[in-house]
């Protein structure tokens, strides 16, 4: 059997929300962390790299047994800068120690983008850290960013998402920023990236050249030059099946909010198996439970 999910009697929405509000307050007390960038890009890219790792052709991989503490996925160098997501979330593994990596890792993402403006993203705990260290994934299944459209598509066929919502996954990346000392690219040095929003389409889809300097090939835009888009961000304008849902996400940010609600919340629970009557959780922001 995969991965199925293990259910804590002893805890309901209310000890999850209670999880949910001590990282929220934590993320937001680093509001000026990361030249202003906060940490909600960190976070949601620590659920994302959690999870990324599925194959359904093995059904292997997936956010379940919080294996990136273990090499040789805690030294892929598509992880590197995660050390300091797992170190900013660690402290509430000791103050709620029935919450499992997994968990933690996943709820931190979602947490991250509804935090910050995004969409709610439907949650479902029952991760189990692992006990054998031959199940943590060989890296190689996160991708390379200096790639084409179709190496794109490759990958998210095979985490089993189609062409709108591998689109719609990437539009993740209105947040947060890239570092040299980590993955090698630089920027953006542009405002709006502490706000889940469509910017990421409507940007792409302005003037772009490729920036002059002496790091990684990438996007630099003609206008301010203070934004920034990866090869395989520019890939999906180049690639006229991509480009048909970069324009939809352009046009309209509800629709962009209900897909990527819905892929995100499929990502985080790929590979794991979860008893039918198992309803997800969808958690208040802080925000709304101001009294
Ligand atoms: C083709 C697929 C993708 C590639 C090649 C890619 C690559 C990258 C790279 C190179 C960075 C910069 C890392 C750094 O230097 O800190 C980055 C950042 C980020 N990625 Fe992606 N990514 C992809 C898809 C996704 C998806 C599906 C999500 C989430 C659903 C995501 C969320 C993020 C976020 C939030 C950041 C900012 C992290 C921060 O601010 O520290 N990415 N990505
Ligand atoms: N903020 C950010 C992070 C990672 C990738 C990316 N492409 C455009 C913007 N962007």
């Amino acid at each position: 059997a995969g991965a199925v999910a293990v259910l804590n009697k002893e805890k309901n929405f209310k000890d999850y929300q209670q999880v949910y509000n001590a990282i929220a307050e934590k993320v937001r007390d680093q509001d000026d962390a990361d030249d202003g960038a906060g940490r909600y890009g960190l976070l949601t890219r620590l659920a994302w790299h959690s999870s990324g790792t599925y194959d359904k052709n093995t059904n292997t991989g997936g956010s379940y047994n919080g294996s990136m503490i273990y090499s040789p996925e805690s030294t892929d160098g598509e992880n590197a800068g995660l050390e300091v997501a797992r170190d900013f979330l660690v402290e509430f593994h000791y103050l709620f120690p029935w919450l499992s990596r997994g968990d933690l890792w996943t709820l931190g993402g979602v947490v991250a983008v509804q935090e910050c403006g995004g969409p709610k993203i439907p949650w479902r705990p029952g991760r189990k850290d692992l006990e054998d260290r031959k199940k943590v994934p060989e890296n190689g299944n996160l991708p390379d960013a200096s790639r084409d459209a179709d190496y794109v598509r490759k990958v998210f066929t095979r985490l089993g998402f189609d062409e709108r919502e591998t689109v719609a996954l990437i539009g993740a990346h209105c947040l947060g920023k890239c570092h040299t000392d980590r993955s090698g690219y630089d920027g953006p040095w542009g405002p709006s990236f502490n706000m889940f929003t469509n910017d990421f389409y409507v940007r792409l889809l302005q003037n772009w050249h490729v920036r002059k300097w002496d790091g990684k090939k990438q996007y630099e835009d003609d206008e301010t030059s203070s934004f920034m888009m990866l090869p395989t961000d520019y890939a999906l304008k180049e690639d006229s099946k991509f480009l048909k849902y970069v324009k939809m996400y352009a046009e309209d940010q509800d629709l962009f909010f209900k897909d990527f609600s819905k892929a995100f919340s499929a990502l985080l629970e790929k590979g794991i198996e979860y008893p039918k009557d198992v309803k997800p959780f969808e958690f208040k922001t802080l925000d709304e439970q101001e009294d």
